[in-house]
């Protein structure tokens, strides 16, 4: 059964937004979760761009479409805000994150924090992780059944050590660390949201504790020695009229930092090498790219002449969107493409559908890098077609970085394995939370000589 969300204000010329919420507080969840594609199609084509429905709790507008993203991600009016939505999933963890900052405040803290993102800054982090890359690809061991999910996971938790952290850990430390990291971001997904001895909420609110400790420990160390890696570059970041971050800003940033860090390049790495597996040709005509630079460690400008892996890596993200929706909640009436939405709504872009939508994207579920390709340019369809990174005054400020860690990493596996998956295999996608593989991506792993 249908129903309206609330009615527009008499005399505008606004819709109302129209669903199926189902069961009040539960609704679709669990259709949702399990199966985002199929949901967002069915709503798509029964209500339009914009419908409403129980989401993890919460009655929850969804926008489909680029049009939308770019009213609500834009927010021209700042109608729509960051800082309640995000706090709903992730809030008590990743407290004072900047993603979880709004309008004045946000920007004051994106400036001081863009300092720590420059180019000069970037080529740094690529030089700091160059000998961790080289080492933990090295340490791979051919073999059938390397599960690749977790073999980038361990990869990039070891490189945010270096490239993060700059703190030389002893190997206890460095357990009890990544440990922490591993339980706030696993915290955000649990399903009883209150501390329960035991169970992922009350753990991930330990693990903010130990991580807040370990950061404030290290700061006046960070603050008067620097050094290459981003927690030094936020102690020292300033903009030109001297504004600085205190000393729980950098905390509160830099445990934010590494949660938006390590998800998202790790998924997009699997995600390229499922599809690099089950498409012989690409991984060998990437390879060929990575053989013709002629070097083994990739420097800053080598990284643009790797055009195919961009290509290959653009489609990636495409398929697989690493942050699947992105919420905010209204902090006053507004609409969405003539819809009415009322102030203290949840209203959610999902990028991961978005992707996949056929008035588009040509032929959305094959895997085609070519489409991002000079002379077919797809994405540029609309601003936000494809919108891996969001969009507006959040859009990733790490988007850089991930790209030069990606690559970086593709070329040294490239150059030194080849890997493939059984004929039909097909990966089990677990959409529950970020998307992941369930089975770890299984593939067999052969050395290169
Ligand atoms: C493939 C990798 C990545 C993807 C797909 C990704 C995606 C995103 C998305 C979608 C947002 C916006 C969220 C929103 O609007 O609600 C975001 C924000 C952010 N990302 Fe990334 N990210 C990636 C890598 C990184 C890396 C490597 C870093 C840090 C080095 C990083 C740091 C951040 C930060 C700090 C924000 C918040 C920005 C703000 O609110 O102003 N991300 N990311």
């Amino acid at each position: 059964m249908s129903s309206i969300l609330a009615p527009p204000p008499p005399g505008s010329d606004l819709k109302p937004v129209l669903g199926a919420p189902g069961v009040p507080l539960i609704g679709n969840t669990i259709q949702t979760m399990r199966d985002p594609f199929t949901m967002a199609r069915k709503r798509y084509l029964r209500f339009g761009p914009v419908t409403w429905g129980w989401l993890l709790g919460q009655r929850t507008v969804t926008v489909q479409g680029p049009e939308a993203a770019e009213t609500v991600l834009v927010n021209k009016d700042k109608a729509f805000a960051n800082g309640p939505a995000w706090t709903y999933y992730i809030g008590p963890f990743f407290t004072r994150g900047i993603m979880l900052l709004d309008f004045e405040e946000h920007l004051h803290h994106r400036r001081i924090m863009q300092q720590a993102f420059t180019k000069p800054k970037l080529r740094t982090y690529l030089e700091t992780m160059a000998p961790g890359i080289e080492r933990g690809v090295g340490a791979w061991r051919p073999g059938t059944g390397f599960t690749f999910y977790d073999h980038i996971k361990q990869l990039t938790l070891d490189l945010a050590t270096d490239v993060f952290m700059g703190v030389e850990l002893d190997p206890r430390e460095a357990d009890r660390i990544n440990g922490a990291f591993i339980d706030a971001v696993r915290a955000g997904t649990a399903y009883v949201r209150f501390p329960v001895p035991g169970l992922r909420w009350h753990r991930g609110l330990r693990a903010r504790k130990v991580l807040e400790e370990f950061f404030r420990r290290h700061l006046p160390a960070k603050r008067r020695d620097g050094g290459d890696d981003l927690f030094a570059a936020l102690c020292q970041a300033e903009t030109d009229d001297g504004h600085r971050f205190t000393d729980d800003d950098v905390v509160n940033h830099m445990i934010f930092a590494l949660m938006a860090a390590h998800d998202t390049s790790t998924i997009t790495m699997t995600t390229m090498a499922y599809y690099l597996a089950r498409h012989p040709e690409w991984q060998e005509r990437v390879r060929e790219e990575s053989r013709a630079l002629g070097k083994a460690v990739p420097e800053f400008d080598d990284l643009d002449r790797l055009v195919s892996l961009d290509l290959v890596m653009k489609e990636a993200m495409r398929l697989v969107s690493p942050v699947p929706a992105l919420p905010r909640r209204t902090v006053k009436d507004t609409s969405v493409l003539g819809y009415h939405i009322p102030k203290g709504t949840t209203v959610v872009v999902p990028t991961l559908t978005n992707h996949h939508m056929p008035e588009v994207w040509k032929d959305p579920e094959r895997f085609d890098p070519e489409r991002f390709a000079e002379g077919r340019r797809e994405d540029k369809s609309h601003k936000y077609a494809w919108a891996p990174f969001g969009g507006g005054a959040h859009k990733c400020i790490g988007l850089h970085f991930a790209g030069l860690q990606i690559k970086s990493v593709f070329h040294q596996v490239l150059l030194n394995f080849r890997w493939s998956v059984p004929d039909g295999y097909q990966w089990p996608l677990d959409t529950t939370s970020l998307p992941s593989p369930k089975d770890g991506l299984p593939v067999r792993l052969e050395r290169l000589t």
